[in-house]
């Protein structure tokens, strides 16, 4: 028997968010699991059959180490982000923009894929000489994605970006590439769905879970090394975008089903919010 109250809870969630901007970033972590990937394209069909105009960032670092391991090469991170040699590069885009990119949107009904690339989304300069094929996002260029919206599509992006410092294509952290999305839409919510409850105090105890985070306990919590690896770009991109008014920045577990709606939709919250 459907408990009718989570309708009636729902009600006000819905007139806050229809016709608003929901950015999610769907983390390559969260998206191994083939129920909860299912799990996540409902909730944003619902969503977005509730008039809330949801943008899907999707990241895919896994199943790019599994390319590259493939390939006999090794995967290497700095601080967070991966050290794209071209031989790399190259497999970034096919992995991001091909396979990850159209496996989604094959699973939605209204779905469109786009890279960074696609209507100059993203336009990027070298981030550091040591990183040769890892971009920064210097202009985002919103209108391919206020197109989609207007003609009922959701937006499926893949995190690479158009260089503007020389000829190709650059590598984007997908954290980054949602966050730098949802300050130039001016979006209501951005939600980063990964692999964990939140950020936590110590990240292998999951009761250390805060659940409010403020932008001025980060440096700290850096300094103290609470702060590591993958959580490094994911929390700079939240506080970048707190910082630059998207209203409220999540960061939540992609592994419990429909915490999408859960966050968006119910007095619950859920995860880490970043303030
Ligand atoms: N304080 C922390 N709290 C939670 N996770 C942390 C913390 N510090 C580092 N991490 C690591 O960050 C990872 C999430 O980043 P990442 O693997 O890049 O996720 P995604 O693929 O979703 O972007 C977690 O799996 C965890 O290992
Ligand atoms: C520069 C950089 O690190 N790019 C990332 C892009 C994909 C990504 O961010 O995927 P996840 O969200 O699943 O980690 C990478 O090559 O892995």
């Amino acid at each position: 028997m459907i408990d009718a109250n989570v309708l009636v809870e729902a009600l006000p969630y819905v007139k806050e968010y229809s016709g608003q901007i929901v950015v999610v970033k769907y983390g390559g972590n969260a998206m191994i699991d083939e129920e909860l990937k299912a799990a996540v394209i409902k909730d944003v069909t619902l969503l977005n059959l509730l008039g809330v105009h949801v943008v899907l960032v999707h990241g895919g670092g896994p199943e790019i180490n599994e390319m590259l391991s493939k390939t006999n090469k090794e995967s290497k991170f700095l601080n967070g982000l991966r050290v794209t040699d071209d031989e790399t590069m190259d497999i970034v885009q096919m992995v991001l923009c091909g396979k990850v990119n159209k496996n989604l949107v094959n699973l939605l009904d209204k779905g469109i894929g786009l890279s960074g690339v696609d209507g100059s989304l993203f336009e990027a300069s070298c981030l550091d000489s040591k990183m040769v094929n890892v971009g920064k996002i210097e202009k985002v260029n919103p209108q391919i994605i206020l197109d989609t919206f207007e003609n009922g599509y959701i937006p499926v992006v893949s995190s690479v970006a158009k260089a503007i410092d020389k000829l190709g294509i650059y590598n984007i952290n997908a954290d980054l590439a949602a966050s730098e999305l949802a300050i130039s839409l001016h979006a209501k919510k951005l939600i980063l769905l990964t692999d964990v409850k939140g950020l936590m105090k110590d990240p292998k105890d999951e009761s250390t879970l805060m659940e409010r985070v403020k932008v001025s306990q980060i440096p700290l919590l850096k300094k103290e090394k609470v702060i590591t690896g993958g959580m490094i770009p994911k929390i700079e991109c939240c506080v970048k975008a707190v910082r630059e008014g998207v209203e409220s920045v999540n960061i939540q577990d992609g592994r419990v089903m429909h915490s999408l709606l859960i966050e968006l939709l119910s007095d619950e919250g859920v995860g880490t919010l970043i303030e």
